[in-house]
C-alpha cells in the first residue's frame, strides 16, 4: 500500500525534492542554535568582547532569515505538493468512475463515493504532505541532536535519549488504537453522506409518503452513529496527545536536574547545560512531528485504501484488445441463444433469439419485470451477456468498441436527466460539438421552438437546480431533440411517454414518431395505443417471448397479447 502511496509522488519529483531538501536545512539550523548559544556563553561571553558578539548576532540573524525562508519553502511548497497530489487522485478516481459500468452503479451509493471524492482525499493530501518528510526530518533530527549531545556530555546525552524508546512504544500503540478509530469513523460518515444523498434525490417520494419524520429519524440515527465514532477517535487523540506532552515535559525536567547537579560538580558548564536543555527541545520536536503524523498518518491510509479499493474495481464491461471502432451501423439486430442475469439468484432472460430488420419499428410488451428493459439494456452493452450473443450487423458487440457502439444507440427513457446548465447546452449534450444552427434544428423538430421563444432568456435560460423547472413534457421534447442531434441508426423509447398524460403523450407521439423515422425503433410500452404503427410487436413474458407478430394479427391470435389488448381498449 505505501509502494502505491509513493508512486503518486512520481510526476511532483522536482516539487518534492526542493520541498524535501529546504526541510533537511530547516532541520540543520535547528541544530545549529543550541551550539551556537552554548558557545555565546561559554566562549564569548567571559572574552568580554562586545564587537564580536555583535558580529556573531548579526550572523545568527541571517541564519535566522534564512531558516525562515526556507519555513516558507517548505510550508508553501509541501501544502503545494500534497494539493498536487490530492488532485490527480481526484481526477483519477472521477475518470475511473466515469469508466465504470452499469453494474458498478448498480451497487455503489452516490453517497460513498462523493466521501471518496471529497473527505477521503483532503486527509490523503494532508498525509502526502506530512508523511515522508517529517518521518525523514524527525529520524535525522533525533540522530543529529544525539550526537551533539553524546559528544558534550554522554552520560546525560543517554538519559536524555532513554526516553526516545518509551516514546516510540506509545507512539505505536496510540497507532493502532488511532487507526482502528478513524476507520470506524470513516464508515460512518460516508453512511452519513448516503443518507443524505439518498432524502434528497429521493425527496418527492419522502414527501409523498409524509415519511419526513422517518427520514429525520434515520438521519439522527446515523449521525448520532458518526458523532460517537468521532469523539471515540478525539478521545484516543486526546489520550495520546496528553500522554506525549507528560513524557517529553518528563525528559525536559530530568534533564534540567540532572545536568544541574553535573554542573554543581564541576562536569558540565553553564553554556553547556542551556545547550542540553535547549536539545531537549530539538529532541521533542520530531516526538511532536511524529505524534501529529500519527493523528495523520492512519487517517490518511485509511482513506488511501478506501480510495484504492476504488481505483482496482475494474468495470466488468471492458473493450476487447483487438475492437473495432464501428464506422456505420445499419441496425440489423441479432440475438442468438441469449442468457442473462444480473446476480447470481435468478435468470432474467433464457435463451432469447430474436432478429430486427435495420428500419423497423419493434414494441415490446409484456407484465412487468417481464426483461424487456433488460432486452434492450443489452444492446449497448450496459451489461454483458452470460450466454450466447447479440450481433449488430452481423458483428459480435463484443468486438466493437464500446464507443463507437453506444455512439449509435439512443435511449429515451421516462425520466430525462438534466443537467444544470442552459437550455442550450442541455440539447447540445446529445452531440459536443454541434453548431449553434443544429441546436435550433433539433428543437424544431422536436416541436421545442415556441416553448423556447416564449422564455425571457431563450436558449440560454438556465434549467436544474438554480433555474427553470421543466414540465415531464418539456423534459421529453428535450430528451427528443437531443436524439435528433444525436441522431443514431437505433432508437431505444423506454416508455418514454408513460409518465403524460394522455393528450402530451400524443402530441410527444408524433415526434417520437418523426424521430423513429429511417431507424431501428425498440419501443418498450405498456400503453398500447403508442405502438399501433409498429412493424412488429413482441411478447415478452418470464418464460421468454411468447408471441412476436403484427398488432393486429396477435390481436386476431388471441393470446395473451390480445388479452392485454382487450384489457385496454375493454372490448371484453
Ligand atoms: N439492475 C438490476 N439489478 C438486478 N436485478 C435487476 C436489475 N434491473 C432489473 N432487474 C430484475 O430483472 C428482471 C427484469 O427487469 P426489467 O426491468 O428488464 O423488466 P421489464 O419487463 O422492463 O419491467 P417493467 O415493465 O416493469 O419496466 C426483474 O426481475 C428485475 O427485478
Amino acid at each position: 500500500m505505501l509502494k502505491k502511496f509513493f508512486s503518486y509522488y512520481k510526476p511532483h519529483k522536482r516539487l518534492f525534492i526542493i520541498d524535501f531538501s529546504s526541510a533537511i536545512f530547516v532541520a540543520l539550523l535547528d541544530l545549529a542554535f543550541p551550539v551556537a548559544v552554548q558557545w555565546f556563553i561559554d566562549d564569548l561571553l567571559p572574552e568580554g568582547n562586545w564587537g564580536k558578539i555583535v558580529l556573531v548576532s548579526i550572523v545568527l540573524l541571517a541564519v535566522y532569515l534564512l531558516s525562515t525562508f526556507l519555513q516558507y519553502v517548505v510550508s508553501y511548497l509541501g501544502h503545494k505538493l500534497g494539493i498536487n497530489i490530492e488532485t490527480d487522485m481526484r481526477q483519477q478516481l472521477f475518470n475511473h468512475v466515469q469508466r465504470q459500468s452499469f453494474r458498478f452503479f448498480d451497487n455503489t451509493k452516490t453517497g460513498h463515493v462523493m466521501s471518496r471524492i471529497t473527505n477521503d482525499l483532503f486527509d490523503i493530501g494532508e498525509l502526502a504532505h506530512h508523511g515522508p518528510e517529517d518521518v525523514f526530518i524527525a529520524i535525522m533530527t533525533i540522530i543529529g541532536a544525539f550526537a551533539i549531545m553524546y559528544s558534550i556530555n554522554p552520560e546525560l546525552a543517554i538519559i536524555a535519549i532513554i526516553m526516545v524508546p518509551f516514546l516510540a512504544i506509545l507512539v505505536t500503540f496510540c497507532n493502532i488504537k488511532m487507526n482502528a478509530a478513524w476507520r470506524n469513523m470513516y464508515g460512518k460518515i460516508a453512511d452519513v453522506n448516503a443518507r443524505v444523498e439518498d432524502s434528497v434525490s429521493g425527496s418527492r417520494v419522502v414527501k409523498s409518503f409524509t415519511n419526513e419524520e422517518f427520514e429525520i429519524a434515520r438521519f439522527k440515527k446515523d449521525n448520532g452513529s458518526f458523532r460517537t465514532a468521532k469523539l471515540v477517535a478525539y478521545k484516543v487523540m486526546a489520550w495520546t496527545h496528553s500522554s506525549m506532552f507528560m513524557m517529553t515535559r518528563l525528559v525536559t525536567l530530568l534533564v534540567l536536574v540532572v545536568g544541574a547537579w553535573f554542573s554543581f560538580n564541576g562536569k558540565l558548564s553553564y553554556g553547556e547545560l542551556v545547550s542540553f536543555v535547549l536539545f531537549v527541545n530539538v529532541l521533542i520536536k520530531p516526538v511532536d512531528k511524529i505524534s501529529a503524523l500519527l493523528e495523520l498518518y492512519p487517517k490518511g491510509m485509511a482513506g488511501f485504501r478506501r480510495f484504492r479499493d476504488l481505483i482496482e474495481q475494474e468495470p466488468d464491461i471492458q473493450d476487447a484488445p483487438d475492437a473495432i471502432a464501428v464506422p456505420h451501423l445499419n441496425g440489423d439486430i441479432v440475438f442468438d441463444n441469449v442468457h442473462f442475469q444480473y446476480d447470481d439468484n435468478k435468470a432474467v432472460l433464457q435463451g432469447i433469439d430474436l432478429s430486427i430488420r435495420a428500419g423497423q419499428t419493434v414494441a415490446f410488451v409484456g407484465p412487468s419485470g417481464a426483461g424487456k428493459t433488460t432486452i434492450c439494456s443489452l444492446i449497448p452493452r450496459f451489461y454483458d451477456v452470460n450466454e450466447g450473443a447479440i450481433a449488430i450487423d452481423g458483428l459480435d458487440i463484443r468486438k466493437m468498441t464500446q464507443h463507437s457502439l453506444r455512439s449509435q444507440i439512443g435511449i429515451v427513457q421516462q425520466d430525462v436527466f438534466l443537467f444544470t446548465g442552459t437550455i442550450k447546452e442541455n440539447i447540445a449534450y446529445g452531440k459536443l460539438d454541434a453548431t449553434d444552427e443544429e441546436v435550433f434544428e433539433a428543437a424544431q423538430k422536436a416541436h421545442l421552438e415556441d416553448f423556447i421563444a416564449s422564455l425571457p432568456d431563450g436558449y440560454e435560460t438556465q434549467i436544474g437546480e438554480r433555474g427553470l423547472k421543466l414540465s415531464g413534457g418539456q423534459k421529453q421534447r428535450l430528451a427528443i431533440a437531443r436524439m435528433f442531434l444525436k441522431n443514431p441508426p437505433i432508437l431505444i423509447l423506454d416508455e418514454a411517454t408513460s409518465a403524460l398524460d394522455t393528450e402530451t403523450e400524443r402530441i410527444i407521439q408524433q415526434s417520437l414518431n418523426e424521430l423513429a423515422e429511417n431507424r431501428t425503433t425498440l419501443v418498450i410500452a405498456h400503453r398500447l395505443a403508442t405502438i399501433r404503427d409498429a412493424d412488429r410487436v413482441i411478447v415478452v413474458t418470464e418464460d421468454g417471448i411468447a408471441e412476436d407478430g403484427k398488432y393486429e394479427e396477435l390481436v386476431n391470435q388471441g393470446g395473451i397479447f390480445a388479452r392485454l389488448h382487450n384489457i385496454q381498449f375493454q372490448e371484453v
